[in-house]
């Protein structure tokens, strides 16, 4: 077998910029590994702020790697310097999300493109020439636009411009970093079947990075969703889109109307997610998406509903943001919950959380417990009490990347895939509404 373009494993990112809160560095890239193969495009898709982008800047070498290897066609290029970093960097170029403000708007068009060239030294300057010309009528530019400025185009056409750029040093490989979120929906459409024309003509292999689900089902032969700089799940693009196995994916896929996935028996109703995502500064131990998830495990020795435990969930979370984010309890309940009279003592949120559950004796002692703790300012030991009776795997171990379906192909990142546990589909079923009962309570 050839060794794939792009191998990326166990990559990790880490800004640490000695930040106000503390020491802990921004864990934007914890740990990514996949492969790409000649010709391919993997969608990347994940909420805005899950690590996306530098993970594309991290894999093209634009920001070093803080742990883990990239290797290219089986050569090492993590980190490399030197004339073998720009080997690489000339292999594997970007385009950008804005087009208006990646290009340098005091360069005429052709300076623009031929920028690259020259910096790589490319052949001889009338060669380079010919070769921006050649770029522009390939993305569907004409030859006076050459001597143009950026302001004197569309976004589209704009777009264009950073695409030739791209592809001026002849890359067989493209970080595509949501080439057409900032363009009308018209324009899309063009860019989208120009990049397609593209890699069928120069055999290129993308990534291609997107919060728009329709547009990565469109283009990507594979998809890969990132949490908290995480990928949990990956797969052929049709068979994640209709049969989902990670929780997160099936409640990104249940907000598309008319989704498939729920053909596949998921659920027709859309699964909301509790609150924002944690700070990649502190990120959840277990599973990054354990303080999010509607699927999340329920430790045995507690019978209780479904109601009960999504109160004790948004309990915990309550404590554990207060306590991270030095907010006051008024304003995290606000902004968790969005409810204009939010309590001021713990007692309240209490009552406010479980009026509508019946808790037994022995929990019912805990969260009492808790609240005690929380309201004498005690909001670790509140939430290690929470912890000790209601934790459970997701919170404290990693789950392990769980092959789907037939062969290695699919793969998803949820304790729910270990045999001892129920499915996720099923699960998110049973507890559909758990979650807005807490909102309108
Ligand atoms: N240079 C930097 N220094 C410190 N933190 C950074 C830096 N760049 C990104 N981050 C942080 O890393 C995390 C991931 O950011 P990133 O831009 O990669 O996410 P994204 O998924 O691409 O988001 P978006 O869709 O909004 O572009 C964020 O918390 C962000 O604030």
């Amino acid at each position: 077998m050839t060794d794939p373009l792009l191998a990326v494993e166990d990559l990790r990112k880490y800004y640490d910029d000695g930040g106000l809160f503390g020491d802990d560095p921004v864990k934007a890239v914890d740990g990514v590994s996949f492969e790409l193969s000649e010709g391919e495009t993997l969608g990347l898709v994940g909420e805005s702020g899950c690590g996306k982008t530098t993970l594309g800047r991290t894999v093209v070498g634009l920001e070093d790697a803080t742990d883990g290897r990239i290797t290219s066609r089986g050569r090492d290029v993590t980190n490399v310097s030197g004339a073998e970093r720009r080997a690489f960097q000339q292999n594997a170029q970007i385009v950008f999300q804005d087009p208006e403000s990646s290009l340098n708007d005091r360069m005429t068009v052709g300076e623009i493109v031929r920028e690259p060239l020259d910096g790589h030294g490319w052949q001889s300057p009338r060669d380079r020439e010919e070769r921006v010309f050649d770029l522009l009528s390939r993305v569907g530019l004409r030859e006076e636009h050459y001597y143009r400025y950026p302001h004197q185009f569309s976004g589209g056409q704009l777009q264009r411009i950073g695409i030739a750029r791209a592809l001026a040093l002849e890359p067989d490989f493209l970080v595509l970093d949501e080439p057409v979120s900032a363009l009308d929906v018209s324009v899309q459409a063009r860019i989208i079947n120009l990049l397609e024309d593209l890699q069928e003509e120069f055999g290129l292999t993308y990534l291609f990075i997107a919060h728009d689900l329709s547009v990565v089902r469109h283009i990507a032969d594979r998809v890969a969703v990132m949490y908290l700089g995480n990928l949990v799940e990956l797969g052929p693009t049709e068979r994640v889109f209709r049969t989902p196995h990670h929780p997160y994916t099936q409640s990104l896929l249940s907000a598309i109307p008319g989704s498939q996935a729920a053909d596949a028996g998921v659920t027709e109703e859309e699964i909301p997610l509790r609150g924002t995502p944690p700070s990649p500064r502190d990120p959840p131990e277990g599973c990054a998406f354990a303080t999010r998830c509607p699927a999340k495990i329920h430790p045995e020795g507690y019978d209780l509903s479904e109601q009960a435990w999504a109160a004790i969930e948004e309990f915990r979370t309550v404590l554990r943001e207060r306590a991270r984010s030095e907010r006051s309890l008024v304003e995290t309940v606000r902004r968790r919950l969005g409810v204009s009279d939010a309590p001021e003592e713990f007692a309240e949120l209490q009552s406010l959380l479980f009026a509508d559950v019946t808790l037994p004796a022995d929990a019912a002692d805990v969260v009492d417990r808790a609240t005690e703790l929380a309201a004498e300012g005690r909001d670790e030991a509140a939430s290690a009490a929470l912890a000790d009776a209601f934790g459970s795997v997701c919170d404290s171990e990693t789950p392990a990347d769980y092959e789907r379906g037939d062969g290695a192909a699919h793969r998803s990142r949820c304790h729910r895939h270990d045999e001892g546990y129920a499915e996720t589909a099923p699960v998110l079923r049973d507890r559909a509404g758990s979650v807005e009962r807490i909102r309108d309570a």
